[in-house]
């Protein structure tokens, strides 16, 4: 495969609120906060009219690598519930290898509840249920050895099967000529995991996407560059995302490219934009594109998946990418 993803594999529950509404449960504006079941059915309850997508950050950004024809899989946890089915339709609509075996009876599968606000923000309450049952039994190594690169999502990194998981799947890795990517997934979940993070910098990613502030949560008053290989790091590509304003790209010998964003046509939901710009990203490196090329189809998707209401593929992504991105024939 081209890209192998391994995540929380969640169905979202987005709904449109106000920053009224946000402040009174008191969540961070958005970020994403860890729930139990009894309280993602009230906040469900209390939420009014909800749309369902599938979601989980990385199986994301696994759906928009092959939306745009990438050899791609994933592996995360589902429960054989209306929800599991659900995800799994998704995700396999897209392409996407999914053959994880789904748990039978409880945890029930994971949901997020993503509140939109009027500015497209999303704030995210997300019961894990299912997700914490993902264990290195569903890493297949030979998968991993035979994926161009395997990505996982930081917040794998909140459960301690799941870290396993991340475990097994680094020493598959380092066994081939695999590489295995990194999305930092929010802030705070680096904040609450930054030491594990710093060492996989270290020792076992070569591929760090991540936003300003988590790449801040991360480095701290170090430069991004001192993930690099050769700097103390072991990564040979560290992303930063800017948002609106484009992307940077780091690469070991002073390689750096700065990414102009598309414009989005329109901002109705930020659900997925980091997910899509990794999914794209990931797809012309694994295509041996030029890095510019890779951050361009990034943003590009990105500034698509922002212009709907969820983070799944946009229709016709193809070829409003290869339409966008100047010398790109999406094969
Ligand atoms: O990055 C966005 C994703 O994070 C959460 O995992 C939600 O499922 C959402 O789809």
């Amino acid at each position: 495969m081209d890209v192998l993803g391994i995540g929380n594999a969640i169905v979202d529950v987005l709904f449109r609120t106000d920053d009224d509404t946000i402040r009174a449960h008191e969540l961070p504006k958005g970020g994403m906060t860890l729930i139990d079941e009894t309280q993602a059915e009230k906040l469900y309850t209390e939420a009014g009219e909800t749309t369902e997508r599938s979601g989980g950050s990385v199986a994301n950004a696994i759906a928009i690598a092959a939306a745009l024809g990438a050899d791609a899989g994933y592996v995360g946890k589902v429960s054989d519930d209306r929800l599991g089915t659900s995800f799994t339709e998704s995700i396999r609509s897209h392409g996407v290898h999914f053959t994880t075996p789904a748990l039978s009876g409880s945890p029930a599968t994971a949901r997020c509840l993503v509140m939109v606000t009027p500015d497209g923000e999303r704030t995210m309450s997300t019961f894990l249920g299912a997700c914490t049952a993902l264990g290195p039994d569903d890493i297949e190594q030979d998968d991993v050895a035979g994926s161009r690169v395997s990505l996982i999502e930081g917040y794998l990194a909140d459960t301690e099967q799941a870290r396993a998981t991340i475990g097994k799947v680094v020493d598959a890795a380092a066994k081939s000529k695999a590489r295995v990517g990194l999305t930092l997934s929010d802030a705070g979940c680096v904040d609450r995991h930054r030491e594990y993070f710093r060492e996989l910098a270290r020792e076992n990613v070569e591929i760090i996407i991540a936003d300003e502030d988590e790449m801040a949560a991360l480095v701290g008053d170090e430069p991004a560059t001192s993930l690099l290989r050769g700097n103390g790091g072991n990564c040979e590509l560290v992303i930063v995302t800017h948002g609106e304003k484009g992307s940077t790209v780091y690469a070991p010998g002073g390689v750096v490219e700065d990414v102009l964003v598309h414009p989005a046509e329109q901002l109705v939901d930020t659900t997925g934009a980091g997910d899509a710009y990794a999914g794209g990203f990931l797809y012309g490196w694994t295509r041996g594109l030029d890095l510019a090329t890779c951050g361009r189809i990034g943003a590009v998707a990105a500034s698509l998946v922002v212009a709907q209401l969820g983070a799944q593929p946009p229709e016709g992504l193809r070829e409003k990418v290869a339409a966008l991105v100047p010398g790109l024939e999406v094969r």
